[in-house]
């Protein structure tokens, strides 16, 4: 049995190449939807929609590249679009032509189930739009190509008129639409409202139902969750739950919602466990930042930070955790902030590579030390080398490269206008005394190249060294330029990447603590001896 027979009584149904892309802010050139569509095969959909061909050009090129450059091994393609324009033929509709000529071997058919609908916006009647239904429904079906058909706005249309949506349902389902999907266009729809009139769709007709939620009330999830429960068996979602106003239903939480809790295996277990890949993977493509709290793919997603769930979770993991991470790809963390205790401190230094558990001195010393640090600033959760070094420091084996006698930074206005940045920095390094300057872009990037450039013959390997990202936060908003100041710098060596924090009400000498770090962490990774 190929896979897409195994999958075919319950299905996923993905639509972010199309929905997706209709959230704000999200455009892909055709290359991002191959290479979308290609991740989510990987995890394993039965079906990836890749867009409206005929209106939309981008798709139309879309399902052109899609015939030689997309060899998918579990998702079948389909292409989207409305039935016929009022008063014409199917067969006669350019935009029906454009749906044939795709290749594609479905066709998803939007149609009108509201009676609202289809008089103001369609401006025709209710027989037209079923006559409009029955017609691209049969002749896309003579034409060889499987159709689904989403009923647009079916759930406010069966609350205004139930018999007149159900009546849509029924023309599609006798013309030989494969699935009928009730959709809830404008999002508002809660789980148990939703569920009873799945139900009662259920009863009324023997189509196969599909559901398509959209998360305006925060339910979509939920709400496609409560529809397989009431009888759907093709559930449509997007990757990262991207999508118009709110978004769609995340098809990452339905998929592992379905596979995990509820027993229905919709994509390979190998396909799940690399979820949290590929869902960065796509956020990599459509260039917006991950959600950190995104539900089971995002980095926060299995954190502990409260030391007592550390303590518990030292005992055993599913005390804290709802499912083991590692079936969708993610890692249980531990993260060490004020609000840590020993155990957060304990399972923290095991990830790091320390046996703790036989030093409770140090565990209260560095616990401690960790909040007093913090409650004037500091913040380690999101600065795990610089937790390191402190960790190390605690335990009488600092991480000592080089010493700092003095540093200088400043910024000056040239007659012309231009800004220069220029830094100087001394340090004692493997016996010697170092002076050396530098110049950069501001005066953080300056006291960076100085520092280098002091460090540069005793150890070569910094040349590798990048500072990849900057933050500062002003810690007490209510003393103007006197604040608080905390600055998280994250350095990369082209590969691992890691991230130091300091704090001061000098945003400069704040600046120069994270760097420090920065760069001693740096050189214990490299692997240089420690002085
Ligand atoms: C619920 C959803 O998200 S469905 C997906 C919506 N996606 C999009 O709209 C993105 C792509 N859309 C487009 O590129 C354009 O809107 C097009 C090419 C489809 C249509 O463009 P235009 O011909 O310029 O029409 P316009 O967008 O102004 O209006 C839509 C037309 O489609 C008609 N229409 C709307 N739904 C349907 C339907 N289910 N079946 C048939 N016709 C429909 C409307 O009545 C309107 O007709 P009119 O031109 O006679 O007024
Ligand atoms: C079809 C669709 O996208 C909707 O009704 O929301």
């Amino acid at each position: 049995m190929s896979v897409n027979a195994e999958y075919e009584s319950f299905h996923v149904y993905d639509t972010t190449l199309r929905d997706g892309t209709q959230q704000e802010g999200l455009s892909l050139a055709v290359a991002d939807k191959l290479a979308i569509a290609r991740h989510l095969d990987a995890l394993g959909v039965g079906f990836i929609e890749g867009g409206w061909p005929g209106a939309v050009p981008k798709d139309t090129e879309f399902f052109r590249r899609a015939r030689t450059e997309l060899d998918l091994k579990h998702a079948q393609l389909a292409a989207f679009g409305a039935t016929r324009r009022a008063g014409a033929k199917a067969a006669d509709d350019p935009q029906v032509a454009a749906l044939r000529e795709s290749g594609a071997p479905i066709v998803t058919l939007v149609a009108k189930s509201h009676v609202r609908h289809v008089e103001l916006a369609l401006r025709t009647t209710l027989s037209e739009n079923l006559a409009m239904i029955r017609d691209t429904v049969a002749h896309l079906r003579a034409e060889g190509r499987r159709v689904f058909l989403d009923a647009e706005h079916f759930f406010d249309g069966y609350r205004a008129d139930a018999a007149y949506a159900l009546e849509c349902l029924r023309a599609a389902a006798e013309a030989g639409a494969d699935v009928v999907v009730l959709c809830d266009t404008n999002g508002g729809m809660l789980p148990a409202q939703l569920a009873d009139i799945v139900h009662e769709v259920r009863e009324a007709t023997a189509a196969r139902i599909g559901i398509h939620t959209h998360d305006d009330a925060s339910c979509a999830v939920a709400n496609a969750l409560a529809a397989v429960d009431a009888g759907a068996t093709h559930v449509q979602g997007t990757a990262n739950g991207y999508g118009e106003r709110s978004g769609n239903a995340n098809l990452f939480s339905v998929v592992a919602n379905l596979q995990l809790k509820l027993g229905r295996e919709v994509v390979p277990p190998a396909g799940l466990a690399e979820m949290t890949r590929i869902a960065h993977a796509v956020s990599e493509v459509t260039n917006l930042a991950p959600n950190p709290q995104q539900p089971y793919v995002g980095v926060s997603a299995f954190a502990h930070k409260a030391g007592l769930h550390a303590s518990a979770v030292r005992v055993d993991p599913d005390l804290y955790q709802h499912i083991d991470p590692k079936l969708v790809g993610n890692d249980m963390r531990m993260l060490v902030s004020e609000m840590a205790g020993r155990a957060s401190v304990e399972l923290k230094g095991r990830e790091l590579g320390f046996d703790l558990s036989a030093d409770p001195a140090t565990l209260s010393r560095v616990t401690n030390r960790v909040k007093e640090l913090e409650a004037v600033g500091y913040s380690f959760e999101a600065a795990d080398a610089s937790f390191e070094l402190l960790l190390r420091g605690e335990l009488g084996t600092p991480a000592r490269f080089f010493d700092v006698l003095s540093w200088r930074s400043f910024a000056e206005q040239l007659a012309d206008g231009a800004i220069v940045n220029q830094a100087t920095v001394k340090v004692r390094v493997k016996g010697e005394e170092v002076l050396a300057a530098g110049e950069g872009n501001g005066p953080v990037n300056a006291l960076d190249n100085a520092l280098r450039a002091a460090l540069a013959a005793a150890y070569p390997a910094l040349a590798g060294l990048e500072l990849v990202d900057y933050k500062v936060r002003i810690l007490t908003g209510d003393h103007g330029t006197a604040s608080r100041t905390r600055v998280l710098i994250i350095t990369s060596d082209g590969g691992a990447e890691w991230s130091t924090v300091g704090v001061g009400e000098n945003v400069i000498a704040a600046s120069w603590q994270a760097l420090v770090d920065a760069v001693t962490y740096g050189l214990l990774a490299k692997g240089e001896t420690i002085l």
